[in-house]
């Protein structure tokens, strides 16, 4: 039996909470087979958490649908059932998935919305095995509370220096010269080729790769430029590349080396427009993705001779047909998308990507999440019981919205002595909406799909810092949760802004609700809560408390806010048990009880 820690959990909880009991503690869990169930413990602050404990007869499937190393795959099959299937068609895939928990894939399956829908909510994870993740659907992913991973930096070297090896095969006409020979030629005056040395190579996109390969290019005595909207000029200037703009680039280049990923804005960014721009007899080399040439542009290019050569591993469409004109171009050299096929790259991206899928099953934050905020675990540690009281202020508030009025505004402040920008909030918020959309609805809502959620909804939630002095110590003071432009079952939660307005602290690690409305209270959120609202007179505990033990319902705390002696109050009763309909209804008929309402937390 294997324990995940605390904060492990935070991360996918693709199920809805189906118990009170088990919604009420740190519950992002994953819907993982029955064999895992949530177990509570006490967490180190005395905090009730939820753990998922892993019974030893049931694992989560992990489907692997392209080729994948060795070390990859045992270290998945040291955690889940792995179902190694290439191949698949699409009709195929769409059909194993519905039984997998993830899936694991290279550049050559398209993971697109079909696939998410076919799943019916079981897929948690599709692990990218490598980096260009264009072949994967991220809104329908995020849509579906799916988590994407990729494994960003093992192919990096492998795929510079297939850039690098495809610019000098180019040049010496390796690939043509040695079809020649093999045909029994000996062309020695045909495949006269063009030195590197001294040559003007513009690397598009400056990130890994494409600085990998500016370092290369730079060692084979080139004059190295780079275009890059969003690379830092120092991280260039370290290497002695100067950022340039696209125009400039592509002007100035001998040789133009392809390293952006594709994106609707660099979808065809070489176009006939932009081939027009380029030196006669430019050189171009794409070890990126094919979209991003318009091809048919570039056979242009090669015909006019505007473009001398291109050397190409990725293609629009891959496999390429056999009889475009593009590979088949005599200027041309390909490769069936090679860049990353070295035996180490592909050693290192198996273990790389199966330790973020096996992380991403744990409920881990995965450091190579594509569609979700990256959280440290550093700061989810500390932030953990704030998690929980964020997702319960969201629960309790949209509790009290009376019947007909929808959630549209909801707006979340947090009051702290930190800097802003010392305080990553955007785990809480996502807890909120967890909070504010699961009790009234069928979705599960989790750090990956929270704002898509809300958004689909309609729900606007702003938030908002009160800077407080003092320590920053404690990394939050309160967090209030407030709904404007609606009606309240229990009107007393209305505050002077005329919002639902609820505020919550950390005490001792534990949630607490501090305030309802306009009334200062302070009960501890676990089991259920009855509020009632009367006028403050003596006995009112003990009428409550009464009908509470009458019917066996323990009641873990009461306390009491009013506006003045005599007047006004507020009662908040935390209970273990729900109470039947029979006592709520009695609790309700006491004569001083004005208002009164019972939350789920
Ligand atoms: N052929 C193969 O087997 C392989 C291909 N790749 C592909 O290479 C590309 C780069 O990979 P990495 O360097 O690891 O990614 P990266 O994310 O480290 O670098 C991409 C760079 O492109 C820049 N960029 C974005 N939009 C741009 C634009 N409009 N113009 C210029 N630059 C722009 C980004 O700012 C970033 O610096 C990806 O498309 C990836 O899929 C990567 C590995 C192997
Ligand atoms: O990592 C990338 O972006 C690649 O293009 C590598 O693709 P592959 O995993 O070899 O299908």
């Amino acid at each position: 039996m294997a324990a995940t820690s605390s904060s492990s959990l935070l991360f996918t909880s693709l199920k809805k909470p189906t118990s009170p009991s088990s919604s009420s503690s740190l519950s992002w869990r994953i819907s993982l087979p029955s064999a895992f169930t949530a177990t509570p413990r006490l967490g180190r602050r005395g905090m009730t958490q939820t753990f998922i404990v892993m019974s030893m007869d049931a694992k989560p499937t992990v489907l692997v649908a392209e080729k994948l190393g060795q070390a990859g795959l045992e270290l998945l099959k040291g955690f889940a059932n792995v179902d190694c299937s290439y191949n698949l068609t699409q009709e195929e895939l769409c059909t194993k998935i519905s039984l997998c928990d993830a899936l694991i894939v290279r550049s050559g399956t398209k993971v697109n919305r079909e696939v998410f829908e076919s799943s019916g909510g079981r897929l948690k994870v599709v692990g990218r095995a490598g980096v260009g993740i264009d072949n994967v659907d991220l809104s329908a992913a995020t849509e579906h509370g799916c988590l994407v991973v990729n494994a960003p930096t093992a192919n990096t070297v492998a795929a510079a220096e297939h850039g690098i090896a495809l610019m000098t095969a180019m040049s010496r006409n390796i690939a043509q010269s040695d079809a020649s020979v093999k045909a029994g030629k000996w062309e020695r005056n045909k495949y006269v080729g063009v030195s590197l040395v001294g040559k003007t190579l513009a690397v598009m996109g400056f990130g890994k790769v494409g600085s990998e390969v500016a370092r290369r290019a730079k060692g084979l005595g080139m004059h190295v430029i780079a275009h890059d909207p969003y690379a830092p000029a120092d991280r260039a200037r370290a290497i002695g590349v100067d950022l340039v703009s696209f125009d400039e680039a592509i002007s100035t280049a001998d040789f133009i080396s392809l390293h952006m990923p594709l994106t609707p804005t660099t979808n065809k960014v070489l176009n006939d427009e932009s081939f027009a721009k380029m030196k006669k007899g430019v050189r171009i080399v794409n070890v990126a993705r094919g979209g991003v040439i318009d091809e048919d542009a570039l056979v242009r290019a090669l015909d006019t001779g505007r473009v001398a050569q291109a050397a190409l591993d990725v293609f629009t469409k891959e496999p390429p047909a056999s009889d475009s004109k593009l590979i088949q171009h005599e200027n041309v050299t390909v490769t069936p998308h090679l860049g990353a096929s070295t035996m180490e790259a592909q050693e290192g991206v198996a273990i790389e990507i199966a330790e973020a899928v096996v992380g991403a099953l744990k409920g881990e934050l995965s450091a190579t999440a594509v569609n979700a905020p990256m959280v440290s675990a550093k700061v989810l540690s500390e932030l953990a019981p704030y998690v929980v009281l964020a997702e319960k202020l969201g629960r309790l508030a949209v509790q009290l919205v009376g019947g007909g009025s929808g959630v549209k505004t909801v707006k979340v402040t947090y009051a702290s002595a930190r800097a802003p920008d010392d305080l990553d909030t955007r785990v809480l918020r996502a807890m909120i909406i967890k909070g504010l959309i699961e009790p009234v609805s069928s979705a599960f809502v989790n750090l990956v799909n929270a704002d898509f959620t809300a958004k689909q909804r309609g729900i606007r939630i702003t938030e908002e810092r009160v800077l407080l002095d003092g320590s920053p110590e404690n990394p939050i003071e309160y967090v209030q949760v407030q709904i404007a432009n609606v009606e309240s079952r229990f009107p007393s939660a209305i505050s002077e802004t005329g919002d639902i307005k609820l505020e919550g602290k950390v005490k001792d690690g534990l949630p607490h609700l501090t305030k309802v409305g306009s009334y200062d209270v302070d009960v501890s959120l676990e089991g259920n809560l009855i509020l009632c609202k009367q006028v403050d007179q003596p006995g009112m505990i003990g009428k409550v408390g009464t009908i509470l033990a009458e019917e066996n319902v323990n009641v873990s705390f009461m306390t009491c806010g009013r506006s003045a002696p005599r007047k006004q109050a507020l009662m908040a009763i935390g209970v273990d048990e729900k109470p039947s309909k029979e006592a709520l209804k009695k609790i309700g008929d006491i004569p001083a009880i004005e208002e009164f309402v019972f939350l789920k937390l």
